[in-house]
């Protein structure tokens, strides 16, 4: 996994790297450009024009190198500068140096941009080194290229955004961010979307031993750290082995809700699967799902009562589509205080606790929580911006001793001790109706075939993901929940062969 860092320490990060190699700044900064031109020339042909620009820090120094690579390779390259170049960093200067004089380079305050014309636009100007809210000609600049019909790509970041904090002000848009060895955090926050645009992490081969000084429980997670959480079963693997777990959820109109969360578990590769939903769910699940054993509660219409002798079950999920009524309240009361081994807690089961405290004091280090950002909020109160949701998100696992997978782009698995994992894989196309109830499935199956409650929400959180991903390659905005669950088999496949993030 990457430890993410603070942007302010990257500087550091570079200074011990490069003396411990014995190598010079600017060949690092080299390494940075030439794995962007590596991306880069996978992506786009020499047919189309490319404007670079370049501020006077390191991220312009990055942008100059660019230039001078894709130049080499026969891209149509137009360079402009921003800032006093005398005032510029060393790295800057040497590559202004030796950048190739039949590159056209043009200073912006000479340059009226709505002479450009491009088809892509790279933004160089401003990474990590921004200590102050863009404003003035540099803000104008930004919203000018952001508004641009080009296709527009961020250095390590958009120019404008922090490195870990929440934008302040304005930041360039654009449709893809390139950033160097890990993700800065600000690139983790829902409130930076339409700034990051696609997210893309480029290896320059500081290892994570560099990182070990840096003060930091902010981590993201590679396809390794999967790979080395699953379970390896043997040949003679019975049912036994691959857990049996129920679902609990269910509720008039919303019976789908359980019948993916249980599809769900299924394609994970639980050994038997139980749901638990009110009578009106019985002949829905069963003509739907036969593989499904199901068992209903008293009422028609909601779930009113538990299931006997719940320890049958290695893990239990409880939620999808269940409603909040004070009967389903006290079933959950009674799940929660009762049964001993792990629960994964999603949906409406969440907002019942939310709305009250004596269940909330029922949350314990065998639970699992899965709200999105509305189902957080109702659960601690407003958030200001994302660094308070981290900030209350840790504070409540640190006080209730559960795990909180705070679901949406690069969902966050917190954990008691303060650890955050911020999830790779995942895409727009999973923001549809129910793909929360498979992955509550998703978790289940995985405590219940013996992962530790860490390790199936590191490993769910992952696959869920991968299979939206691989689900929505030509569905796109069609793509919907269960053929995301019909995706999860195909996840382990691709995972197993690929050593490349998803
Ligand atoms: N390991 C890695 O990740 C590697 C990282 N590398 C690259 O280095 C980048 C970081 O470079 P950096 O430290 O030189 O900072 P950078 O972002 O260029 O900005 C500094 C300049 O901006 C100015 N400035 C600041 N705020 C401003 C504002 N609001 N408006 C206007 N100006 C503002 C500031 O001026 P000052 O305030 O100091 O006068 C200074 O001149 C990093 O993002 C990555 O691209 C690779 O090369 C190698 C490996
Ligand atoms: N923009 C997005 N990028 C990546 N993943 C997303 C995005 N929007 C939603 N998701 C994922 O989709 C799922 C939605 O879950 P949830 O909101 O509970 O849906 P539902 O209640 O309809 O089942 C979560 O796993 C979340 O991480
Ligand atoms: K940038």
């Amino acid at each position: 996994m990457l430890k993410i860092i603070s942007g302010k320490d990257v500087n550091k990060l570079d200074l011990k790297y490069i003396k411990a190699k014995g190598i010079l700044s600017f060949e690092l900064m080299e390494k940075a450009a030439e794995a962007f031109c590596e991306w880069y020339m996978k992506q786009f042909d020499r047919k189309k024009t490319i404007a670079i620009f370049c501020g006077i820090g390191n991220n312009g120094g990055d942008g100059l190198a660019i230039a001078r690579m894709l130049f080499r390779q026969g891209y149509k390259i137009c360079v402009f500068l921003y800032g006093d170049a005398d005032n510029a960093s060393s790295d800057f200067k040497s590559n202004l140096r030796i950048l190739p004089s039949n590159i056209v380079t043009k200073h912006l305050n000479d340059f009226d941009l709505k002479k450009l014309e491009t088809d892509i636009v790279i933004d160089a100007l401003l990474g990590v080194g921004i200590n102050k809210p863009l404003e003035g000609q540099l803000l104008g600049i930004v919203q000018y290229l952001s508004n641009l019909k080009a296709v527009k790509i961020a250095v390590d970041v958009p120019s404008g955004l922090p490195s870990d904090t929440v934008l302040e002000g304005e930041a360039f848009s654009a449709d893809f961010t390139v950033s160097f060895q890990f993700p800065k955090l600000s690139l983790m926050f829902p409130e930076h979307g339409h700034n990051i645009g696609e997210l893309v992490i480029l290896d320059i081969g500081i290892d994570q031993s560099y990182f070990k000084e840096f003060e930091s429980k902010q981590f993201y997670l590679e396809p390794e750290d999967i790979k080395i959480r699953h379970k390896k079963y043997h040949r003679a693997s019975h049912k036994g082995d691959y857990g049996k777990v129920m679902l609990i959820g269910g509720s008039l109109g919303k019976v789908g809700a359980v019948y993916m969360a249980s599809k769900g578990a299924l394609r994970t590769g639980s050994g038997l699967v139980s749901a638990f939903v009110p009578k009106c769910g019985l002949n829905i699940l069963q003509a739907s799902l036969p593989e499904v054993m199901v068992e209903i509660s008293n009422n028609e219409y909601i779930i009113d009562a538990l299931p006997e002798n719940m320890e049958r079950f290695d893990a239990i999920g409880i939620g999808p589509g269940k409603g909040t009524d004070i009967k389903s309240a006290e079933v959950l009361q009674k799940l929660m205080s009762r049964y001993k081994k792990n629960i994964v807690i999603d949906a409406d089961a969440i907002n019942i606790i939310a709305q009250n405290e004596e269940i909330k004091d029922l949350i314990r280090d065998n639970m699992i929580l899965t709200p999105h950002v509305m189902e957080f909020e109702r659960l601690v109160g407003k958030c200001i911006d994302h660094t308070d949701r981290l900030k209350k998100a840790i504070d409540f696992c640190a006080v209730h001793k559960c795990i909180l997978i705070l679901k949406g782009p690069n969902t966050t698995i917190c954990m008691p001790d303060g650890r955050m994992y911020f999830n790779s894989t995942g895409t727009k196309y999973l923001a549809t109706g129910g793909t929360g109830d498979v992955l509550t499935g998703i978790l289940t199956s995985f405590i219940g075939q013996g992962y530790s409650a860490e390790n199936a929400a590191i490993c769910g959180v992952y696959h869920h993901g991968l299979a939206g991903q691989l689900a929505s390659v030509n569905k796109l905005h069609g793509t919907i929940a269960t053929d995301i669950i019909d995706k999860i088999p195909e996840t382990f496949y691709v995972l197993n062969h690929s050593a490349g993030n998803f």
